[in-house]
């Protein structure tokens, strides 16, 4: 039976440090400041961008929430983001993501400054990360090292495997790996024999956004497994993307969802926002 990974508690510990520096900032004239910014009415971005700015109040940041309707177009956004890169106040800025359709993404994440990208996805970053002088690295990967850290798990020398491609978890975790001596697979859907490679990972992250798709006989007696997945089921539960029941038999150390990597998603960034102010 595996050990339950308590995510909740440890981002509490985390922002609990957090309070405390910003404290130590504040004695001496400086306020980190977070400006976070939505557009539209995604159910789901609503949630997480009040969760932020109560994070943000919680540990004595000052934050400013920006929400634009669904019909802003691309040049508002520009501006509004000019005009943040510009303010004194904005150690940190992030768009929440999905953004509509007619925006694109990427010319707004190439808007703002590097210094400010807290979320860690300007491409400035992202080559930070790849040469391993990262100064923001994406708070949800960043989130994942963090709790094996604290958990006390080894990483190097172990067989970590990364089961999803995507630019704002897999590859920046699969990197993170790497830079700390893991041995890294990464897999993803034309991944020939998916279980084959579980089966030999000491270390498993799974972000793949596919409720409970990897099970328990998929994983390694003793293995780690860091579930990224959040997924709202259709009777309204909330379920990762291991199918936790059959895992737990398995591992040596699981997270849950919720509970596991979701609220150190929110912790990390405000530690990247206190970084980018000190
Ligand atoms: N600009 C960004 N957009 C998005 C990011 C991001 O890091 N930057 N990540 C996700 C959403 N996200 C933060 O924005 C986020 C997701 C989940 C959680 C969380 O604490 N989840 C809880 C469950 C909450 C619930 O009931 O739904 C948990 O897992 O325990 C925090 C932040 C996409 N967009
Ligand atoms: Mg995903």
């Amino acid at each position: 039976m595996a050990k339950i990974i308590d995510g909740k508690a440890i981002a509490q510990e985390i922002r609990k440090e957090i309070k405390e520096r910003v404290e130590e900032l504040k004695a001496r004239g400086k306020q980190p400041g977070l400006a976070v910014v939505l557009v539209g009415n995604n159910p789901a971005s609503q949630t997480y961008v009040r969760m932020k700015e109560k994070a943000c109040q919680e540990v004595g940041m000052y934050s400013e929430v920006h929400r634009l309707p669904e019909e802003t177009s691309e040049e508002e956004l520009l501006t509004l983001i000019d005009q943040l890169n510009a303010n004194e106040k904005i150690h940190g800025i992030l768009v929440q993501l999905p953004l509509p359709e007619h925006i694109d993404e990427k010319k707004i994440i190439d808007r703002i400054l590097p210094e400010k990208d807290v979320d860690g996805f300007h491409p400035v970053n992202v080559g930070n990360l790849f040469t391993n002088t990262a100064r923001f690295v994406a708070c949800t990967p960043r989130g994942c090292i963090e709790l094996l850290d604290r958990m006390g798990v080894e990483i190097e020398g172990k067989k970590a495997v990364v089961i999803g491609r995507s630019n704002i978890v897999g590859k920046p975790v699969a990197m993170l790996l790497l830079h700390r001596n893991a041995t890294v697979t990464l897999c993803h859907s034309r991944t020939a024999d998916l279980k084959k490679e579980c089966l030999d990972a000491d270390i498993l992250v799974v972000a793949v956004g596919r409720p409970e798709m990897i099970t328990g006989d998929m994983i390694k007696e003793g293995a780690v497994v860091i579930d990224v997945g959040i997924n709202r089921l259709e009777d309204g539960r909330l379920v990762g993307d291991v199918h936790f029941e059959s895992a737990k038999e398995k591992a040596s150390m699981i997270t849950p969802v919720p509970g596991g990597v979701g609220p150190m998603t929110i912790a990390m960034l405000l530690l990247n926002t206190l970084e980018a102010c000190e």
